[in-house]
Parts: structure tokens; C-alpha cells; sequence
């Protein structure tokens, strides 16, 4: 017989004989544990094979999940007491097979009964069964707080692993709404500044709850990062362009394009990933956007010379990168990899994508008419970062390519590893709260438009030879200590 899928358990809808109707607030709560429980289940899987799933953030943003700020309270308190949470499971030893089968409701039930703020009551089985073990779960807390001669819970937490708080950005999408419109109607809400750097970008106070605002719901605003949004920004398509979005799923980008040249000319969009592209055209939707175009394939399988991207004379190429600058932003620092020695795998891993990205960023240099292309990445490494534009440098050369300057008013430039790194841009995990990189290609045998002087970038020439000091990716941290001394060097000279 074919099985209900739901997320509610059959107790929630219907008590069986004989068990007592439950109340609003033990219904609420048994919700948010499953719901909480089964965005921990994805992240916790995907951990465990290293491979990246969707976001705390993101998974809590799907539909299926009704109580968003709950549910990601719930995860992120969770995550940050998972040790603790192991530490005293294994020392009250009351787990058989059934319940190690299903770690992630356990860990979260857990977390509400030691630690969480209101009562747990014993609404459905995998309650029942650690609410009678409570004692034991004490004591098994109080063992572990001699074990490790300290006096509170709060002195087992990690105090370091929690992320700064980073302010709400929200991007108008002019499309749908202009500016100052987007900002009255926020500011009944919120203190709203608009970003210095982005001319469509908003900034509110961190946590500023957004996610079922009606300018979210019906796609007038995008809650979207600043980095992030610095890339269409820094590509500067013109109205009319035909434009190709190369790995473009969710869309946050793509959707950009498509403001930024006020819904003129074409936006091409490719996805490779079927789930993602799903996601991709929800986010096409939303935006109202009538001129884009969705590919499903491979980007490095588009022939350039193919009569429908002719006349593609910008690339966007945000390729898929290892997301080490959105570490904190995710959450994945309270992953139980994190903590693990994973400098080998995460050396190969980095070489990989870095294979692609190289290949992804020469193929978009190849397209005929291509006079603009943006490379970007959220990673924090050198391998993903100069050293891929580093290699695309010779062939850029010869087609006539050279680096531009994106945001020349932005301070924090590329590591001094790349000729012409002056005019690479990085965002700095610490001082930006995020890690990215952007790189500009243009080609200079064009002739500038007459408000040229409006563009946000400096164009200069440079002599494009491959840098051979490279350093050695798991070196970064050197390199990078250096150039923030430099920059700093920099900033006491001006001042
Ligand atoms: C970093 S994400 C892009 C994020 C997107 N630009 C945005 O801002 O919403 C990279 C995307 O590239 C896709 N991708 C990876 N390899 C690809 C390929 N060979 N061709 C097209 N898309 C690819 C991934 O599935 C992923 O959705």
C-alpha cells in the first residue's frame, strides 16, 4: 500500500485511541522538532559525505517548512550543542538501534529537553522514550561537566564558533518597484539605508525578519547579499544586450541581469543541475522578468559559435566554488566536519572545482562576441581565485581581453600573488563578514559609450604574464596575513 508523505506525524492528525488531544503549544512544538529535524537530517548527511547541500538558511526557506524562525533557531541551537549533545548520549548509553536510526530527532529532542527554554512535553513516541531517560541525561550532563572541569554547559560551547552578526541586505528589484518606493515602505518596519557601494541594494539592522514580508512574497525585493550583488552590478550589461548568465541557478544574479537592463534584450540562463534549475525558474518567476531565457546543460557544452549566443557580448560566470567566504553566513562552521582535520580532502576537493572553474572562465572568454566577463566566486582561496584568473590571463591576452578595475573605490584588492591583482576584488570574511572574489574581464578594442566615466570600474592596460610566485593554496593564510599588513601599510601611509 502506498505510503502518506507527509511531514507531520499520524499523531498530529489524528491521536490514536485513547491519547489525549494535544494543545496548541505541545502541536507547535512537536512541528518544529520534526521540521528542525529534518533540515539537520540533510545538513548533517551531506556533511558526512562532504558534499554541499543547500544552506541552514536555504533549507529553512523551503515551503514545506512552516515555522521558518523557529525551525532555524531551533537547528542552529542544536548544531551548536551537537558535541555536548553526543558527548552525553554516549555517556548515558540509552540509545538502541532504532533510535541511533534517527540521530537527527534524537539530537534535537535532546537539545530541548536539556537545554531549551520551555517545557518538553511527551507528545509522540521519540519524546516518550528520552523524556523517561531525562534522568539519565542529566546526569550524563553533570559527568561530562567534571569530565571537563568546567563549571556551566555555556563553558563547553565554543564561544569563537558564533557567526558576527551581519546586516539584512534586501535588493530592489527595479522591475517590479524603484528604490525609494522599496525604502518608504520598509521603513514602517526597520532603520533602511541604502548601500554605498550597490546603487539597488538596501541595508537594515541584522536580523530584520523579511522572509514572509509582501515586498519578498511577490518578488519587489530580493533578499540578497552584498557581494552577491555586487557581480551583475559590476558586469554593467547595457539595456538590450544579449547577455548569458553561464551557472546561474538560483537565479539571485540572473534575475539582476535582467533589472539592471531595465528587461531589455535576453538574459540566457544556463543550469546544469535539474533539482537547481527547478529553483532557478521560481526565482524567473517571482521576479516578473520576461526576457530571460533558461538552459538546462552544461555551459561548457555550449558551442560558442552557435548562431543563439552570437550575439552574447557579456558573461556572467559564477561557477560552483567550495563557498569558504560564506562559511560563517551558512552556518557550516558547526558542522561536525569543521572540526575535523580535513586538510587533505579539502585539497583535492579544491583542486577539482579549480579544474573546472579555469576551463569554465577560458570558455566564456571564447564566445565571438563577448566584450564583458565577470568571474566570481564565494571562496576565500587562492587556487579558486587569482590563480584561475591567473591562468586565463594568456588567452585573454590574445583575444584582446584585459582586467578592469570592478568598484574602484573598494579598498581590499587580490592577493599580490597575479600581475594586475590591483585590480581584482576580494571581500574579506572579518571586515566584510563574507569572502568573496570578483574578477572583470573587458575587451578595450571597443568604443566606450559616452558616460563611460559612470561605470564602476577603471580599465587598464597591463602586461599579462603568469605570475610564478604562486603560493600553494593551504599556504593562504600566510599570503593573506601579508597583503592585509600591506593594505594596512597602505592605509597608515594615506593617513
Ligand atoms: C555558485 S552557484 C550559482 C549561483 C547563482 N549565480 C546565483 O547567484 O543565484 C553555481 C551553479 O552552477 C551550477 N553548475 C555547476 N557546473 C555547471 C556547468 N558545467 N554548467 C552549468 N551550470 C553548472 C551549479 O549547479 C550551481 O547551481
Amino acid at each position: 500500500m502506498a505510503r502518506r508523505k507527509s511531514n507531520a506525524p499520524p499523531s498530529v492528525t489524528r491521536p490514536p485511541p485513547g491519547q489525549q488531544k494535544l494543545s496548541s503549544a505541545e502541536r507547535s512544538g512537536l512541528y518544529a522538532r520534526r521540521e528542525a529535524a529534518n533540515v539537520l537530517r540533510t545538513v548533517l548527511r551531506g556533511d558526512a559525505k562532504r558534499r554541499a547541500v543547500a544552506s541552514i538558511k536555504s533549507l529553512v526557506l523551503s515551503p514545506s517548512v512552516r515555522n521558518k524562525r523557529g525551525t532555524y533557531a531551533l537547528v542552529c541551537e542544536t548544531l551548536k550543542h551537537l558535541n555536548v549533545i553526543k558527548e552525553v548520549l554516549e555517556i548515558a548509553n540509552i540509545l538502541n538501534s532504532k533510535w541511533k536510526r534517527q540521530e537527527a530527532l534524537v539530537y534535537i529532542i535532546c537539545y530541548d529537553i536539556l537545554f531549551g527554554k520551555k517545557e518538553t512535553a511527551a507528545v509522540a513516541d521519540a519524546e516518550k522514550f528520552l523524556l523517561r531517560h531525562k534522568d539519565a541525561l542529566l546526569s550524563g550532563v553533570a559527568t561530562l561537566l567534571v569530565k571537563k572541569k568546567v563549571e556551566s554547559v555555556d563553558d563547553l560551547l565554543d564561544r569563537s564558533q558564533l557567526p558576527d552578526l551581519i546586516p539584512r541586505y534586501a535588493r530592489v528589484n527595479t522591475l517590479k518597484i524603484d528604490v525609494d518606493s522599496a525604502v518608504k515602505e520598509l521603513e514602517k518596519l526597520y532603520k533602511v539605508q541604502k548601500d554605498e557601494t550597490v546603487p539597488d541594494l538596501l541595508v537594515m539592522p541584522p536580523r530584520s525578519d523579511l522572509h514572509a514580508h509582501p515586498l519578498v512574497m511577490n518578488g519587489r525585493i530580493f533578499l540578497q547579499g552584498k557581494a552577491s550583488s555586487m557581480v551583475a552590478a559590476a558586469l554593467q550589461p547595457e539595456a538590450g544586450w544579449d547577455v548569458l548568465d553561464a551557472c546561474s541557478a538560483p537565479g539571485n544574479k540572473t534575475v539582476h541581469l535582467a533589472a539592471l537592463m531595465k528587461g531589455q534584450g535576453k538574459v540566457i540562463a544556463c543550469e546544469l543541475n535539474e533539482e537547481r534549475l527547478k529553483r532557478l525558474e521560481q526565482t524567473v518567476k517571482l521576479s516578473g522578468a520576461t526576457n530571460i531565457k533558461v538552459v538546462h546543460g552544461d555551459f561548457l557544452s555550449l558551442n560558442p559559435q552557435d548562431p543563439s549566443y552570437a550575439k552574447v557580448r557579456a558573461i556572467l560566470l559564477d561557477p560552483s566554488c567550495s563557498g569558504s567566504g560564506t562559511v560563517t553566513n551558512r552556518l557550516d562552521h558547526l558542522l561536525p566536519s569543521h572540526s575535523a582535520d580535513n586538510t587533505k580532502y579539502d585539497a583535492m576537493r579544491l583542486h577539482k572545482l579549480a579544474v573546472f572553474q579555469k576551463k569554465a572562465l577560458a570558455h566564456a572568454l571564447s564566445f565571438p562576441q563577448v566584450e564583458r566577463v565577470v568571474y566570481s566566486t564565494c571562496s576565500i582561496h587562492q587556487i579558486e581565485n587569482e590563480d584561475v584568473v591567473s591562468s586565463a590571463l594568456p588567452l585573454a591576452s590574445s583575444l584582446g581581453f584585459e582586467l578592469a578595475t570592478p568598484f574602484p573605490q573598494w579598498q581590499r584588492r587580490g592577493l599580490p600573488v597575479v600581475e594586475g591583482s590591483e585590480h581584482l576584488l576580494r571581500m574579506d570574511p572579518v571586515e566584510d563578514k563574507e569572502g568573496f572574489f570578483i574578477a572583470l574581464f573587458t575587451k578595450t578594442n571597443k568604443v566606450d559609450s559616452p558616460d563611460s566615466s559612470e561605470l564602476p570600474e577603471r580599465e587598464c592596460r597591463r602586461k599579462r604574464n603568469q605570475s610564478s610566485d604562486q603560493a600553494h593554496p593551504l599556504l593562504w593564510p600566510k599570503v593573506y596575513r601579508a597583503w592585509r599588513w600591506s593594505l594596512q601599510g597602505r592605509k597608515r601611509k594615506l593617513v
